[in-house]
């Protein structure tokens, strides 16, 4: 049976010259093993290999965004694939926004090409602003958008018009500027309960999986999404999985529903943890010093929080403005 979700298709249808200082709390957290190194001479990093298995880079624009985009190459070249976890922070988030861009173009090419497929999950908030890149040139038109298949990870049940919709402000912004097949794009039915509208977009990833185009986890059997954009609450939530609340534990649905979220609309779908951690990349985009004590607990594990908890099965790298990484 094919899933009302699948068959709806969408109707709407400074110049800084210097390396960066560290600051104190910095300095504390990343001890001796700093390396520097000077991409194609237009950015100055600082390479830290400091948390769990993954490492830290600082990256400082110093010749503006056309600068950024070109050291790229250089700075995934450099990228170790035995490590799954790192940690990038950005002076400003425009460079953050330029970089984002980058990093999901070159993902979007690979998944295009090797599987004729790109599987994207987006998450609502502040992530959408970010991926304001994408719709400018030369993404928008080097990218090939007729391949890429485009979910949320959590969504709050109410219609597509309505401005709590995670569609609407993904459509406004980002979907309504590119040309992806609108049969691709896969919005919850709000005209269910919270609970059918998961159950329905859980079918409707099934039905996916039967169809190849969302890969499955070799190792969980969890659908293997191919690159989940996720943001952080304040609170260290991600998706609709918030601090304490029994939906972080869920093990056996891919996803689920929730009536009593502490951050409005209390109505939501998410997908679970078990999804989440079996895609092959993730980016967790956190800009803003409210975030900063969220993204410490998440990352040096001085608290519980649910984004402490998100990995990936190829790649996950943490996103940072310096104000959201202040406290690391
Ligand atoms: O529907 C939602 O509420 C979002 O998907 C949610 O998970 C969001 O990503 C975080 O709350 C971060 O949002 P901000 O970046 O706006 O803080």
């Amino acid at each position: 049976m094919a899933s009302s979700c699948f068959l709806r298709s969408i109707l709407f249808s400074s110049l800084p010259t210097s390396l960066p200082s560290r600051s104190d709390s910095l300095s504390a957290f990343f001890p001796k093993n700093l390396t520097c190194s000077s991409t194609a001479s237009l950015f100055e990093s600082l390479s830290v290999s400091s948390i769990g298995s993954g490492s830290i880079r600082i990256l400082t624009d110093r010749r503006g965004k056309l600068s950024a985009v070109k050291s790229m190459a250089t700075k995934t070249a450099e990228i170790g694939k035995e490590e799954k976890k790192r940690v990038e922070i950005f002076d400003l988030e425009e460079n953050l926004a330029i970089d984002l861009a980058k990093f999901t173009a070159d993902l979007s090419d690979k998944f295009c090409k090797e599987r004729g497929a790109f599987t994207v999950v987006v998450s609502g908030g502040s992530l959408i602003k970010s991926l304001r890149k994408l719709v400018e040139s030369p993404y928008v038109d080097s990218i090939d958008w007729s391949k890429w298949h485009f979910f949320w990870v959590d969504e709050r049940v109410v219609p597509k018009h309505h401005d709590d919709s995670n569609y609407k402000l993904a459509y406004d912004s980002f979907l309504s500027k590119v040309p992806i097949p609108p049969g691709n794009v896969y919005a919850i039915n709000e005209s269910l309960s919270a609970e059918a509208a998961a159950d329905d977009y859980e079918t409707c990833l099934k039905h996916l999986v039967k169809t190849n185009i969302l890969r499955v986890s070799e190792s969980t059997g969890f659908p293997k999404f191919d690159l989940m954009l996720l943001g952080m609450g304040p609170d260290g939530h991600v998706a609709s999985l918030f601090p304490g609340h029994g939906l972080c534990n869920e093990s056996k649905k891919w996803v689920t529903s929730i009536t009593d979220s502490p951050k409005p609309p209390s109505e939501r779908i998410t997908f679970t943890f078990p999804v989440i951690n079996s895609s092959a990349h993730i980016a967790l985009v956190v800009c803003g010093s409210g975030k900063a004590e969220a993204v410490q607990a998440a990352l040096k594990k001085t608290g519980d929080v649910p984004a402490g908890s998100v990995s990936a099965e190829d790649e996950l790298v943490w996103f940072l403005d310096k104000p959201a990484s202040s406290k690391l």
